[in-house]
């Protein structure tokens, strides 16, 4: 090694192979000064940066922090140049890198759309842009910013280029009022803490009306789990992006919507490779789910006896587990709050041998349980007594309406997934008529192939029913497919032959043109309001038509 040649310092980072040791040198100098928050660089050091790009041939990146020292100098291509991967420590919720980045272009063009998109996925205070001629004279500057919310939607501000010596911008004040509404907006939304807070996203080739429905749905999911909905982003695509699902400008506006809200948590609608979920979250440095985590989320939520929550345990682990596999940060996300709850941390730790142990024991223990419901079931039908079952789209009506039949105390809420555990009761109709009748966990377009795996065994109830009862919100304007969505499923048991009624429910919350649309398609239909008992006689006087003699 020769005499000159200092080591390259940790400062500067990049493209710095074939560099001469003088230049290496002057750029380490330039470590060594302090920049100004007003304007940015001062005049000397504008100078300074613009001759040294202008030597070396390459973009030079300037990464400055919130007291005007350099963090690192980055030496690029003579067309691009690459941040490398900065350290987390300045990443607390919602606020910025405190970090600005000065960069050069040899030439006259201002902020590329790259540009724009580092400042966006490295949360930077802002990105300025030095334009460097063939004479290593310093030309026009431009710079931009990230925006709070805004009507326009806009994501960030550009401003005009111009020449350098005309820049006034106080680049530190205006980071430290971003920072300071970003806050304020986020007191705004009632408290709501970053971990809770939620963005959706779908992505898909169907129809956007359809996205979006789907995304409604969606939506309501995260609300039944506790969640603070802040915002959604759609887009369609004639193909998925395999790595990140969403493309790369689609992920940019991702990101900024996320800043703006001060989310924690990302949805999005559908399932994700275990890949894509990790990209994603690596890049979007927060937790990132899919329907069927979330679905499963609410299933432990709500999952009370005992069958219910080793089923719910069963299908987290077989859905995770892949999803665990060599996953680092990835794995730390999903390990707390949502998304993780049943097997907790602890468990999720556990080798894979343990995992598969430990689902063969499930396994064994749910037969037991079923063993004994068979048991119960062949009693009941020992007794003679006819069963009929509501079954339905997961919040329909379905416990209030047995609790209205029944007179009983069935869990009803406004919520997806109430009821997780079967429930059966005696009634005795007038004309004493005994029946059974049972509760069973609501249906799901595209159940997540575990769960549906877990729940056919609560349902097994099913294929001893002498009637079925499809309830149905008639109300809901996703009505058409969630009566196909059921019938699928129904068909997919194997029980499309037994006799089977469908209740129009929620009858109540429809307007006389609404009533005759449904009735015109379904003409068979029954109108039912569960809440009111006197609205269901109709359905009482179906229902002993059909039971068996
Ligand atoms: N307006 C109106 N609301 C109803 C009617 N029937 C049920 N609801 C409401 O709809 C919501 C869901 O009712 P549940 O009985 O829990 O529905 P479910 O089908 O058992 O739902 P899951 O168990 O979650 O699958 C509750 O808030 C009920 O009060 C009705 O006829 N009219
Ligand atoms: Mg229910």
């Amino acid at each position: 090694m020769s005499k000159g040649a200092a080591p390259i310092a940790a400062k500067v980072r990049g493209s710095t192979s074939g560099l001469k040791p003088s230049q290496l040198k002057k750029l380490q100098r330039l470590a060594q000064r302090r920049y100004p928050s007003q304007g940015g660089l001062s005049r000397e050091q504008v100078r300074e940066v613009a001759g040294l790009t202008h030597e070396v041939g390459r973009q030079l990146g300037l990464l400055i922090d919130r007291q005007g020292r350099l963090e690192m100098v980055v030496v690029g291509e003579p067309g691009r140049i690459v941040i490398p991967e900065l350290g987390r420590q300045r990443q607390h919720s919602g606020r910025l890198r405190g970090l600005r980045l000065v960069h050069t272009h040899l030439g006259q063009e201002g902020l590329s759309e790259e540009d724009l998109m580092d400042m966006v996925f490295l949360r930077l205070d802002s990105i300025t842009v030095l334009e460097v001629d063939s004479h290593g004279t310093p030309g026009h500057m431009q710079w931009a910013h990230l925006l709070p919310a805004n009507a326009d939607a806009k994501p960030y501000t550009v401003s005009k280029r111009q020449p350098w010596d005309r820049v006034d911008i106080d680049f530190n004040a205006q980071a430290e009022a971003l920072e300071e509404e970003l806050a304020r907006r986020q007191e705004g939304i009632a408290l709501q803490a970053r971990e809770n807070t939620t963005l959706l996203v779908s992505v898909g080739t169907k129809p956007r009306a359809r996205l979006e429905a789907e995304l409604d749905e969606l939506d309501d999911l995260a609300q039944t789990a506790g969640l603070h909905v802040a915002g959604r982003l759609v887009q369609r695509v004639a193909r998925l992006n395999p790595k990140f699902i969403l493309g790369r400008g689609k992920l940019a506006e991702l990101e900024v919507k996320a800043l703006q809200a001060n989310a924690g948590i990302i949805i999005f609608d559908g399932e994700l490779s275990p890949s894509q979920m990790r990209n994603l979250a690596q890049v979007t440095e927060r937790k990132v789910l899919d329907r069927t985590q979330l679905i499963l989320d609410i299933f432990a939520q709500h999952a009370t006896s005992r069958a219910g929550k080793l089923q719910v345990e069963m299908a987290q682990l077989k859905y995770t587990l892949p999803r665990l596999v060599g996953q680092n940060r990835a794995l730390s996300r999903l390990a707390g709050g949502i998304g993780g709850r049943g097997p907790g941390e602890t468990k999720l730790e556990l080798d894979r041998r343990k995992v598969r142990e430990r689902i063969t024991r499930i396994r064994k223990e749910l037969d037991k349980v079923r063993k004994h419901r068979a048991h119960t079931r062949s009693r009941r039908s020992d007794a003679g007594v006819p069963i009929v079952a509501l079954v339905g789209y997961t919040n329909a009506g379905k416990s209030t309406l047995l609790n209205t039949i029944t007179h009983s105390q069935v869990v009803a809420e406004d919520k997806l997934f109430a009821t997780l555990d079967p429930t059966s009761r005696r009634i005795r109709f007038p004309q004493d008529r005994e029946v059974v009748l049972t509760d069973t966990v609501g249906f799901i377009r595209e159940l997540p192939e575990d769960l549906r795996e877990a729940f056919l065994a609560t349902l097994e109830e099913l294929e001893e029913a002498d009637v079925l009862i499809q309830v149905a919100d008639a109300g809901h304007p996703e009505l058409e497919e969630q009566v196909a969505a059921v019938d699928a499923i129904l068909q997919d048991m194997g029980l499309e032959d037994i006799p089977r009624l469908l209740a129009l429910n929620k009858w109540d919350t429809l307007e006389p043109e609404a009533r005759q649309r449904v009735l015109n398609i379904f003409p068979h239909g029954l109108p039912t309001t569960a809440l009111d008992k006197g609205g269901l006689e109709d359905l009482v006087q179906a229902i002993l038509k059909r039971l068996p003699a």
